[in-house]
């Protein structure tokens, strides 16, 4: 049974569904960084918010671990490249949360519009300041949104609400989506000088950071709120300090710092500012929908291989899975072969799907015949980092569909490009389930590609057969399947052998030393 260490606070409703979907789970909170060292090893997922730093220290402690899930959007927690490269799938829940986080933008705008926290702090000190604290409306103030993905675009929807004009920068936005979302797309400097509101909405990049310089923010309008409930670093905290005192920023509310927990800051007790400890998705509805989508997708991945909402790996619906689970098996053991009697750099691997096979998800079928064909060169391959490693290693992967079927119903072809130029295997699945190659390197072959092998090129000529049967024999080693295959008769044969034990090196000497053997190797499936 896979087992889950949910290690951050989560709503009750997480542990609830891995158990139901029969994966055991611990909550263990709180725990440090060398703490958590010390159990990770035993888990299979780690359910995590936005406490648990998942390091590549962590991961390298993570010897059964197959997936981190973040039950919320941002995963810069996570060292995703480390994850990849250990085979480690890291998914978020991009949606769960982003009314809320949307909904305290808005908050926050409102407070500073009316500057709420102070005046509150203000009447319940028993001033009644009534003088002090002249708001501004919000009708037909201009917004200015930097950022508009599924967050913003829902700002955008109630800012509009509140007869706002709403203003966006964001170069990913098409002229269509801005239309649909009732905004104007302008650019950055046309936002900053015309936003009575700024509110930022973007992940944390290198264009990111610090987007609100203080060069971009001495062109806003003079007394202009700026609002982030994005991420921390996205302004530059040290020129916002001095544009409020300059009185340039009327007043910024941030709900995310550069560093936090921000138990310090400069910016506090500054007049006009806001802030709250990253609460944007902290309300009950958000983090219900995060913990049951985070469990559900995690329980999807380690009990049926459904991918969903994974940002280094392709997705695959639980529904997809089992029909692709015997063409992925048939993948990795077709990679597994080209892997095996292929030597040399490879400039080239195509994956080449036919009839049925076509019809699929081609890219979990890439990523296992990767997984296969590198198997052969490393042992921390698999369906995750496959193709990174492949990208690494220089290779170009080019997937090729033929719907229209050949003389199966349904084919897969993987074919290398050598320096002694392109050679490929196909193989298909008997009755839908079960994986068979069907050619080697031009010459048709039935075999089932399982456990130790024996592989031989031959003349093909009378004798051969027996003389190898018999050095089998005598050396002990008994046969279990036997397939065979030429290209014509009296030229080249390929003889495929299942063995009950791995050939010794020994053996394949003898073998290769038979008359007419041009080649002979031990595979393993
Ligand atoms: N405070 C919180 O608790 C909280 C909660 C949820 C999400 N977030 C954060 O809010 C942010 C937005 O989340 P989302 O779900 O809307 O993400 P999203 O991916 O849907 O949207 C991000 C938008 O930023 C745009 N963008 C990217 N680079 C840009 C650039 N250089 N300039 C302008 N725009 C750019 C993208 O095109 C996209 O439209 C993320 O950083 C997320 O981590 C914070
Ligand atoms: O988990 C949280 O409280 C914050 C989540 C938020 O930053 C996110 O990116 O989803």
């Amino acid at each position: 049974m896979p087992k889950v260490l949910i290690s951050d606070k989560m709503d009750p409703k997480a542990a609830q569904i891995f158990r139901e979907r029969g994966v055991e789970v611990d909550e263990i909170t709180g725990k440090t960084p060398d703490e958590l060292k010390a159990i990770i090893g035993e888990y299979d997922g780690l359910a995590i918010r936005s406490s648990t730093k998942v390091t590549k220290d962590i991961l390298d402690h993570a010897t059964n671990l197959k997936v981190v899930g973040r039950a919320g959007i941002g995963v810069d927690n996570v060292d995703i490249p480390a994850a990849s490269s250990r085979g480690v799938v890291v998914m978020n829940t991009p949606f769960g949360n982003s009314i809320t986080t949307a909904e305290h933008a808005i908050a926050l705008m409102f407070a500073l519009a009316r500057q709420l926290p102070e005046a509150d702090a203000s009447t319940q000190a028993g001033k009644w300041e009534k003088n002090r604290f002249m708001g501004v409306e919000l009708t037909a103030k201009t917004l200015g949104l930097i950022g508009a993905g599924n967050i913003g675009s829902i700002v955008a929807d109630r800012a509009r609400g509140l007869k706002m004009k709403v203003v966006a920068f964001d170069p990913f936005l098409t002229p269509e989506r801005a239309v649909e979302m009732g905004v104007e797309k302008v650019t950055l400097d046309e936002l900053l000088a015309r936003a009575d509101f700024i509110t930022l909405h973007t992940p944390l990049t290198d264009q990111t950071r610090n987007i609100l310089s203080a060069e971009a923010i001495a062109k806003t309008k003079k007394g202009v709120r700026i609002i982030n409930c994005a991420r921390g670093g996205l302004i530059d905290e040290a020129a916002l300090k001095a544009a409020l005192d300059s009185g340039q920023v009327g007043g910024a509310a941030l709900d995310v710092f550069v560093e936090e927990p921000a138990k310090a800051s400069p910016l506090f007790g500054t007049p006009g500012f806001i802030s709250t400890p990253h609460l944007g998705a902290s309300t009950t509805e958000a983090q219900v929908n995060v913990a049951i989508q985070v469990a559900e997708q995690m329980a999807d991945y380690l009990v049926s291989g459904g991918v969903t909402n994974a940002l280094n790996v392709p997705s695959l619906s639980a529904e997809e899975a089992p029909k692709l689970k015997p063409y992925m098996a048939l993948a990795e053991k077709l990679g597994s072969l080209v892997g095996q009697l292929t030597t040399g750099a490879i400039g080239r691997i195509s994956i080449h799907t036919e009839g049925a096979a076509a019809e699929l998800n081609p890219k979990p079928i890439t990523s296992a015949v990767l997984a296969g064909f590198l198997r052969n060169q490393t042992d921390t391959v698999n369906m995750v980092n496959a193709p990174f490693l492949a990208k690494d290693r220089g290779m170009e992967v080019r997937e090729v569909r033929t719907e229209r079927e050949g003389d199966y119903h349904t084919l897969l072809r993987v074919s290398v490009k050598t320096a002694d130029g392109e050679r490929s295997v196909a193989g298909t699945l008997f009755g839908d389930q079960a994986p068979r190659l069907v050619e080697l390197f031009g010459i048709k072959v039935e075999a089932d590609l399982a456990g130790d092998m024996l592989y031989v090129v031959n003349d093909d000529a009378p004798g051969f057969i027996g003389r190898l049967g018999t050095l089998l024999g005598q050396a002990g080693v008994n046969i279990g399947t036997f397939h065979l295959g030429r290209r014509q008769a009296g030229g080249e044969a390929v003889l495929l052998l299942s063995v009950d034990e791995p050939v010794s090196a020994d053996l394949l000497a003898q073998v290769k030393a038979l008359p007419g053997v041009r080649t002979a190797m031990g595979l393993a499936f």
